[in-house]
């Protein structure tokens, strides 16, 4: 389904539920894309799988959340000057109605992949009507039910309810995960009541009585209606074509070489067409009789092709044909188109195989090699005179290359016909539209590749940026907390220094490389130890590390996460067997204050004499040694952590300390 449908849904969930709720259902369904883009064909699974994610978000009903969608894609549209071409079907409710696969079929140059659904107005009344809507897509009756709604109110100030009256293959409720599109072409039926004041509508629509002149015309031969339309069939009651014009036979001799072409005539009609658009309308007479305002897509079918088929078919003399055998040159269009079939019937088995499925999301036609069939629109009238329906229709052709690929000119379409401005406008506006595609798709690529930069330098700045401070301090600093400054009852300060790795009087470069290179692996030994948010790194000074545990994220068992890492450290630094470096680490616990000081390059310390005791138990350590205060020595004892008292130790600036060594955690 095209994007533009999914940017009108993340427009409008973004502004009334905020971007928190889109980026939740985002992560719900899995979806990847920061933006839609216009023109490009998304899973049609996306839509009710969004809605259903809404709803879990919002505790509304699947069925709200696609009738909400459905709204928005009337409001979103008219950025796009769409509002115009709605308010442009007709000056009733009713007018619009009838046009919606007018405005899709309008919309064929600007969505040339789009897979519309139909809609056939079936009943009306003083109080609204009945219509018939046919999709190839599951999930998507309410949201039209939205759309119906906002189009009622927005362009004709009317207030409309409408409801499912009966429906086949409707899916509603939504899904918990993907919906399975069914294997094959799924038609899903919904017939709605739409209840809405229509009486001015159906005041209007008196029957026109005709002007006195008009009585006396002379009534009109059905052969000219042929000549104007050559692509014209006439049905009778049992469906059989009774006549055909010129170019609709031309045009079935050419795509079924070596075919009888008077048996054209008398046929009937679903032998020769296969009814696109309404799906699944059974064609019999009074089941079309009910659907003359319906637009009809007829498509020819065709058993093969050639070029010889087609001089065959303009060389025919039909007055005189020989229905008993083949003419010279049908029985050559037959071998040659034979031949071709047999060449190319590889192809048609992979071309058959890759559209085995119809694809729900583009629809794409049967693919054939070469010549593709001929696709008629237009509508059924009934011609009371004759008592016949006629099939009124123009061929649908896109563009040149498609009025090529059928083996038509344009002087074999109509002069008044849809086709001609069809075929030529669609190649005007496709060769404009085609620039314009491309480079639209190349905007939305660049924005698409700015994001992800933006995304991974954003990334990248957080990362810097949560070495520098910890994380839920600088959350609460983008909220706009300028200073963050707070007291801790109790933490552990640990201090670890890397000993013998570097006299700091020698003036050797080389030894200077050595040690930063050293002291790097050292470090990022530490680094790999700290596990937020049981410890925080704090900051490196020199050879010294100093990390703390109770702090920003306040944690009671924060002297055994101290001792925890100290054990760890000494364990993988003595595993890196670096020759003549060791460590040796200080813990001491109590209150701190700490805070983010400075703005140029913000930094995270901590500030009191629990510090600079921590400090003093590495500074006064043996290498490869813990060295706890007595308090902490006391606080982790309870818990089974083996320690062993070292005695007194001048600790300056403390005087006499009782201090213990960290033998090992609890068994
Ligand atoms: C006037 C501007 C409109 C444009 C440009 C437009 C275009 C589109 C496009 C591109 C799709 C997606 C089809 C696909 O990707 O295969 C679509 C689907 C759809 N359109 Fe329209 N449309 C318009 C108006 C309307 C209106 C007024 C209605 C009904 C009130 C409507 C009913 C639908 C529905 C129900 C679908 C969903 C597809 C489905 O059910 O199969 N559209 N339309
Ligand atoms: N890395 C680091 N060390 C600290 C911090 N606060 C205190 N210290 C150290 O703790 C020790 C004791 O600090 P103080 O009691 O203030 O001693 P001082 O007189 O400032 O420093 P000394 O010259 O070592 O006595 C000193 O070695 C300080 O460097 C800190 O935030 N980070």
């Amino acid at each position: 389904m095209y994007g533009m449908l999914y940017e009108s849904v993340q427009h409008y969930i973004q502004e009334e539920y905020g971007m928190e709720t889109w980026r939740k259902i985002c992560q719900i369904v899995d979806c990847k894309h920061n933006s839609f883009k216009t023109h490009q064909i998304y899973p049609d699974k996306l839509m009710p799988d969004i809605a259903a994610a809404l709803s879990a978000c919002t505790g509304e009903s699947f069925d709200f959340c696609m009738n909400f969608f459905g709204k928005c894609f009337v409001r979103f549209f008219s950025n796009f000057g769409y509002d115009k071409m709605i308010r442009s079907t007709g000056r009733y409710f009713c007018d619009f109605l009838q046009s919606i696969d007018n405005i899709h079929l309008q919309m064929r140059f600007t969505y040339p992949k789009m897979k519309s659904p139909s809609m056939q107005l079936t009943n009306m009344d003083d109080n609204g009507a009945v219509i018939l809507y046919r999709s190839g897509r599951t999930g998507m009756s309410k949201y039209l039910i939205g759309q119906m709604t906002e189009v009622a109110r927005e362009f004709y100030g009317l207030e409309m309810t409408a409801y499912v009256i009966e429906s086949q293959n409707d899916i509603c409720g939504g899904t918990a995960g993907p919906i399975k599109l069914s294997d094959g072409p799924l038609t899903v039926i919904v017939k709605y009541r739409l209840d809405f004041d229509n009486r001015d509508y159906m005041a209007q629509r008196v029957n026109v009585v005709a002007h006195p002149s008009q009585l006396k015309m002379p009534s009109v031969d059905l052969n000219v209606f042929l000549e104007l339309f050559p692509f014209t069939i006439v049905l009778n009651h049992d469906m059989k074509i009774t006549l055909a014009g010129e170019k609709i036979i031309e045009t079935w001799i050419l795509h079924n070489p070596g075919v009888n072409p008077k048996s054209f005539i008398g046929t009937h009609v679903m032998d020769v067409f296969n009814c696109r658009r309404p799906k699944d309308t059974k064609i019999d007479w009074d089941t079309i009789l009910q659907m003359r305002t319906v637009l009809f897509e007829m498509e020819l079918i065709r058993t093969g092709h050639s070029r010889a088929a087609y001089d065959a078919a303009l060389n025919i003399d039909y007055e005189n044909y020989d229905d008993s055998s083949l003419n010279e040159a049908q029985t050559m269009a037959l071998a040659k188109a034979q031949e071709f079939e047999k060449e190319h019937e590889k192809d048609e088995e992979e071309a058959a195989a890759a559209t085995k499925e119809i694809d729900p999301a583009t629809g794409l036609r049967r693919a054939s090699v070469g010549l593709r069939s001929i696709l008629l629109k237009g509508q059924m009238f009934y011609i009371k005179d004759v008592d016949s329906l006629i099939f009124l229709c123009s061929p649908l052709i896109e563009n040149l290359d498609e009025l090529h690929g059928i083996g038509l000119y344009l002087n074999d379409l109509n002069p008044h016909g849809l086709s001609r401005e069809l075929v030529m406008a669609g190649w005007q506006h496709c060769s404009k539209l085609e620039i314009m595609f491309e480079k639209e798709e190349q905007r939305s690529d660049e924005l698409e590749k700015s994001l992800e930069l933006a995304d991974s330098w954003k990334r990248q700045g957080d990362e810097l940026l949560y070495s520098m401070i910890p994380r839920p301090i600088a959350e609460r600093m983008r909220m706009g907390q300028e200073h963050v400054c707070q007291s801790f009852e109790e933490v552990s300060v640990i201090f670890i220094e890397v000993m013998n790795i570097y006299d700091s009087g020698s003036t050797n470069v080389q030894e200077a490389m050595q040690a930063v290179n050293t002291l790097n692996k050292v470090f990022s030994a530490l680094d790999e130890e700290i596990i937020s948010p049981f410890v925080y790194k704090v900051e490196t000074v020199g050879m010294v590390y100093m990390a703390v545990s109770g702090a920003p994220d306040t944690n009671p068992l924060h002297a055994e996460h101290a001792c925890d890492l100290a054990l760890r450290v000494i364990k993988k630094v003595k595993a890196h067997n670096l020759p003549d470096v060791a460590i040796r680490v200080g813990i001491n616990s109590g209150p701190v204050v700490a805070g983010v000081v400075g703005m140029k390059v913000p930094r995270y310390c901590l500030f009191g004499d629990t510090v600079n005791t921590a400090s003093r138990m590495e500074s006064s350590c043996d290498p490869w040694k813990i060295q706890l205060s007595n308090y902490t020595a006391m606080k982790v004892r309870e818990v089974g952590y083996k320690v062993e008292a070292r005695g007194f130790v001048k600790v300056k600036g403390k005087g006499d300390m009782e201090t213990y060594w960290l033998i090992g955690g609890p068994e």
